[in-house]
């Protein structure tokens, strides 16, 4: 059994290749562990990394030292590498008044989307409504999610910004402008709720915001307050300050929020859903599950302590546009989806911080249980079907051997998986390296069938149709199941390399195809060829 590494692999892993960073390194490995691609940077992550469609990585840095602003998650650099590992542009965020942390998002227009905490002087917090009595730091920070275009190789302009601070309300001081009724207002967000802290001036910890472009919205997690909120990013500026203009009439405002009803006065702590979640994102287009969100449910804070992951479908009236019903709750009453692991009390799967889930194309979940550096991968029956355990410490970049026990510092913020059909790899030599723990043992991935190799190369033809589908494939074919993108099984067709989807409705659906002991996912497109 291996200590670090690949721990167990299935043949119904999906094929992709996994980037995440560590001490000064992002990786990109195979599911055998071994690396196709890395980075180096001269800092540890600060906290995301992503892979652009053109091979370029956009990495957050931890750079200390240039800012009184400290917590978990600080990060105040961002570089751009190439594929070659040259960095093209790197922008510093990070002053005592500001600093960024956690996430960046790359923005389709090849912007960058930056998060940081910006400070808030004490006389600004009051006159802002602030409860005196919970200002114990003195300041207090205001979250500024800001898009810039980079510019050279250091600087930046600032196309579009959006500050926490401009939609505050409050019920403690009458004589501030944005004295009112916090339950009537959930479009708001309440300068003195604080989740039973105590108003130290990180009350917020926002630790994640995704972009997502069908609905150009912004999906904001807040740790502390154990909310998710949404946000237009059609808006203008001057629009984001306030509550109109955008696409969706209410400019900065929240357009949704789930999780903890309790912060805009809709519910009690038995209401409360979630424990210090993260990566809160819309699941993308083709992905069983398209349009519902995706949350790591850390369970921080709860007891016992377990960690969950949930898929939740925001009710809307029409494409981004959130039901809301006066003097309730925002819907959903629960998540559509709940994976736990239960079997155990103290659950093996638990961490309090970092982490992340995401939906793969195969219809599997790939799973960061960051504060462990524990990467697996479920399938639709929930069987661990990946099982990865990074070997690198994060403070020290320490690499353990195969058959040593990784660090407790191994913690890894998220990890994401990458198509091998992924634009950034076209052209890109992603032949696997050795692993990255030393003395390594490849036992579990040399279990891997080659069947399962010629599988995946099987062609499925017409593509789309509405008449007989062909898996052109030289092995033999047991059996063929079809799914809707819910995962119901609505065709099965046995010992046959065709399959008639002529009776099925017009729409996106998988094939399940079965050889031997192996099996892959295809998608088809049922409709007029
Ligand atoms: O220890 N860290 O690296 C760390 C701790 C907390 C943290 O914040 S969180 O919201 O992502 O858990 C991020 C990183």
């Amino acid at each position: 059994q291996n200590t670090v590494g690949t721990i167990s692999v299935t043949n119904e892993a999906y094929d992709g290749f996994t980037l995440f960073s560590i001490h000064t390194k992002s990786y990109l490995i195979d599911n055998c562990g071994q690396v196709v691609h890395e980075w180096t940077s001269a800092f540890t992550p600060g906290n995301a990394v992503y892979l652009l469609p053109n091979g370029n990585l956009l990495r957050a840095g931890k750079r200390d030292g240039q800012s009184q602003i400290n917590f978990g998650g600080t990060g105040g650099i961002i570089e751009l590498f190439d594929w070659d590992g040259n960095l093209l542009w790197q922008y510093e965020y990070n002053t005592d008044q500001y600093r960024q942390h956690h996430d960046v998002y790359p923005m389709p227009n090849g912007n960058v989307l930056i998060l940081a905490a910006t400070v808030m002087s004490q006389s600004e917090a009051i006159q802002a409504g602030r409860d005196t009595s919970l200002l114990p730091d003195n300041e207090v920070y205001n979250e500024r999610i800001f898009e810039v275009e980079p510019v050279g190789s250091n600087q930046v302009n600032v196309v579009w910004e959006w500050n926490a601070k401009d939609h505050l309300i409050q019920d403690f001081d009458n004589t501030k402008d944005n004295y009112g009724v916090v339950a009537d207002h959930p479009e708001k967000l309440d300068f003195n709720f604080l989740n039973g802290g105590t108003g130290g001036a990180n009350w917020l910890h926002v630790n994640s915001i995704q972009y997502d472009e069908t609905l150009d919205q912004i999906v904001i997690s807040s740790r502390n307050l154990s909310e998710v909120w949404i946000i237009d990013h059609s808006t203008t500026t001057a629009e984001a300050a306030t509550g109109s203009g955008g696409i969706y009439g209410k400019g900065g405002d929240f357009l949704y929020r789930w999780g903890n009803p309790q912060s805009y006065d809709q519910g009690v702590e038995a209401d409360r859903q979630l424990f210090g979640q993260h990566y809160p994102h819309y699941i993308e287009n083709g992905l069983v599950d398209a349009g519902k969100m995706m949350i790591f449910n850390n369970g921080n804070g709860r007891m016992p302590l377990f960690s969950e992951v949930f898929i939740i479908d925001p009710p809307t009236s029409a494409p981004g546009v959130y039901s809301y019903t006066t003097n309730t709750a925002y819907g959903p009453a629960a998540p559509d989806y709940i994976y736990a692991d239960m079997t155990n009390d103290p659950s093996d799967f638990y961490s309090g911080i970092v982490s992340g889930a995401q939906r793969l194309p195969n219809g599997n979940i790939l799973i960061c249980e960051g504060r462990e550096g524990h990467f697996f991968e479920i399938n639709a029956s929930e069987e661990v079907v990946w099982d990865y355990i990074n070997p690198v410490d994060n403070n020290s970049g320490i690499t353990a051997n195969q058959t040593q026990s990784a660090s407790p510092s191994n913690i890894v913020f998220r990890a994401l998986k990458y198509s091998k059909s992924y634009a950034a790899f076209s052209g890109k030599d992603v032949s696997p390296g050795q692993p990255i723990e030393g003395n390594p043992d490849l036992t579990p991935c040399n279990a891997l069938s080659t069947d399962q190799h010629v599988l995946n190369t099987a062609r499925v033809y017409p593509n789309p149709s509405d008449d007989v589908v062909t898996i052109e494939t030289t092995q033999n074919i047991q059996k063929v199941e079809i799914y809707t993108l819910l995962g119901e099984n609505v065709l099965t067709f046995k010992n046959s390399k065709q399959v008639d989807v002529s009776s099925l409705k017009h729409g996106i659906y998988l094939l399940k195809i079965f050889s031997d002991e192996v099996a892959v996912m295809k998608k088809i497109i049922v409709s007029p060829n």
